[in-house]
């Protein structure tokens, strides 16, 4: 069972997360008593329409009295008038709390977000995330404003209608309520089968957009191993499903509104009889007569609609649930109440207690595991002076990955302490590393955009003069000149409309605009041209000059120059020199360079035959 499944077999009313979805929405107090207040007047005017045919008909056509016309017509036009008004003013207040409840639900979630570690996102799918954000936020938001409007209407105007029933005429007054019991098990009966329908309709449906998904993401796989029969069969069965469950779902919603018209069609046709006999001995005027066949057709439309709201409440809190979830997630990594007194939060960060950084690094007999009992980093020390360059080195799987994440405080040791300019790293803030420490990933992201905003990005209050400055500074500018607008050429989504190399280039020259003490660059695997290796290898040099880094080294023939080079092997450090120093070891080092440098040069030898 996945992430999305589990959550979706809570059945119980969950009352906790109902108050905190509703505590939001009340967040707009005003505009939720305006709600009330126009849908509490549309539910009596409701009842209040049928009185005045009553009068119509017993006064004017029956008693043929019209001296109460005018005032008559006067107190119609006064009722229409309300009525404009409270539909009005429901429509409005309730989009406006609509809109607003979804604001706050997304931003909520996104400030959580902003506050939650890297190994939130390494645990929870994107998928989920967005959809919090996007459909559960928007499904809460809309039943919570139209679906209590349309229960508030619904309770208000049967409790109106009851209430006005009984004092005109009990007798017929009992015929309808006597109906009511049947009404409200009918109604339960067949929303609960609707509901059960739909859910496992989506819940099918999840598995089909993830098969859909998957299928498109994998294309190349797909293709690639010939298994695209099996993709189709699979979908097909999933659609099929989805298709069967669906119509049952359809099928109790097409039966459940005629069921509902038909009980109250006999009702009516009792209250005819009834009405009938009692008009007869002039136990009853017609207008209340028609006041009644009136209040009839108008009393069980609610129910359903009471019925339908509640199936969609019960449907919503899943959204609920989840949405709640996400917004109380506690981060595993915060700072502490010291820290952020003196440092300020990543909202409100208190620059004028920042410090400046030198770039000391230290780690002081860390140990580390993702997993417990599954050590990854086990007493590992490590002293680099400010300036230094530092490369790791070493098998996929040795923990080169993970040192970096927990010097960029992704993760925090489980012992042990990382020292920056001599003070523990958990003296200062998340945001202020954060802030002083570059990364250059190894794909680097782009966003949609201009070459110029995407470099920008460093330094969001760089100028163009600067941004150009950074370019030129990484050999950039050249590549950026040659394209259609230059500087304003827009990259694509991701980044798609340039190659990798120039991605980096980009990502570099952003690094050089932000100017970090500390930098780290997690090397591209990717294969290059000798020529885009001599370009990306003058930026690098340059992008480290004079600053604290490290790199996580695939291509060896571009670490040769660090300061200091790590061997790792399973989270340790087996060797540690330079280039030189290691290689005359001949070791490990040694070992990996001759391997790579032998691939190397079969890999020339291929291409050029
Ligand atoms: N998020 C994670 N959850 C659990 N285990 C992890 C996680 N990330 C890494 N590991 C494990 O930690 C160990 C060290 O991984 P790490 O990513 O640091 O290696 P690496 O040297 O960077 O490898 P590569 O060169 O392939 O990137 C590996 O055994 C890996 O399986």
């Amino acid at each position: 069972m996945n992430y999305e499944e589990k959550e979706f077999d809570n059945q119980k009313v969950n009352l906790q997360t109902w108050k905190k979805i509703i505590k939001t929405v009340f967040t707009n107090r005003k505009s939720v008593i305006l709600l009330f207040t126009f849908v509490i007047l549309l539910g009596m005017l409701e009842a209040i329409t049928p009185l005045l045919n009553r009068y119509a008909i017993d006064v004017f056509f029956e008693g043929k009295d019209y001296s109460t016309l005018t005032p008559y017509i006067i107190f119609n036009v006064i009722v229409s008038l309300l009525f404009g008004l409270s539909v009005w003013g429901f429509i409005y207040q309730a989009g406006k709390i609509e809109v607003e409840t979804n604001y706050i639900l997304r931003k909520q979630s996104f400030e959580t977000l902003q506050r939650l570690p890297f190994s939130y996102f390494d645990k929870t799918p994107q998928g989920w995330i967005m959809a919090r954000m996007t459909s559960d936020s928007r499904r809460l938001a809309n039943i919570i404003s139209w679906g209590l409007v349309d229960l508030l209407w619904g309770l208000i105007m049967m409790i109106a209608i009851l209430v006005t029933m009984f004092v005109l005429e009990w007798r017929l007054a009992l015929i309808i309520t006597a109906a009511l019991p049947l009404m409200i098990v009918i109604s339960i009966y067949f929303r609960t089968k609707i509901l059960k329908g739909y859910r496992k309709a989506r819940k099918i449906n999840s598995l089909v957009t993830g098969s859909f998904n998957e299928s498109f993401m994998g294309a190349k796989t797909t293709k690639s191993l010939a298994i695209e029969e099996e993709n189709y069969q699979e979908f097909i069965s999933k659609t099929q499903e989805l298709k069967q469950a669906s119509v049952k779902a359809i099928l109790f919603s097409a039966i459940f509104s005629p069921i509902m018209l038909m009980i109250s069609y006999v009702v009516i046709g009792f209250i005819m009889v009834r009405g009938t006999n009692m008009l007869l001995v002039s136990a009853l005027t017609l207008g209340t007569l028609y006041a009644f066949i009136d209040y009839a057709t108008r009393f069980f439309e609610p129910i359903m609609q009471i019925a339908r709201i509640l199936a969609q409440f019960q449907q919503a809190q899943a959204s609920a649930e989840r949405v709640v979830q996400l917004i109380e997630t506690k981060s595993e990594l915060v700072d502490s109440p010291e820290v952020i007194e003196q440092y300020g939060d990543i909202f409100t960060p208190k620059y004028e207690n920042w410090e400046p950084i030198q770039g000391d690094v230290e780690f002081k007999n860390v140990t580390f595991n993702y997993v417990d009992n599954e050590t990854v980093l086990d007493n590992f020390s490590l002293k680099i002076p400010s300036g230094t360059s530092v490369a790791l080195v070493g098998q996929t799987g040795s923990g080169k990955t993970t040192i970096i994440n927990l010097l960029s405080r992704f993760y925090e040791p489980i012992s042990g302490d990382i020292l920056i300019d001599g003070k523990s790293y958990k003296e200062r803030s998340i945001h202020w590393l954060h802030k002083r420490l570059g990364y250059v990933l190894q794909t680097p992201h782009l966003f949609s955009g201009n070459v110029m905003e995407n470099i920008r990005y460093g330094r969001l209050d760089a100028t163009d003069e600067e941004v150009i400055e950074a370019a030129k500074a990484i050999g950039a500018d050249e590549f950026i000149s040659k394209m259609d607008q230059g500087y304003y050429s827009e990259v694509g989504e991701g980044g798609n409309k340039i190659s990798i190399g120039q991605k980096q280039l980009i990502s570099f020259a952003r690094a050089v605009l932000a100017d970090p003490r500390i930098l780290i660059l997690d090397e591209a695997t990717s294969s290059i041209d000798s020529e885009s290796e001599k370009i990306i290898q003058h930026a690098t040099d340059t992008l480290l000059k004079g600053r604290t880094s490290f790199i996580v080294a695939h291509r060896l023939s571009t670490i040769v120059h660090s300061d200091l080079i790590l061997v790792l092997k399973e989270g340790k450090i087996v060797e540690l020199g330079s280039h030189k120093e290691l290689l005359s070891k001949k070791g490990a080092y040694f070992d990996l360079y001759k391997k790579q440098f032998l691939n190397e040069q079969m890999d020339k030898a291929v291409h050029s035959i």
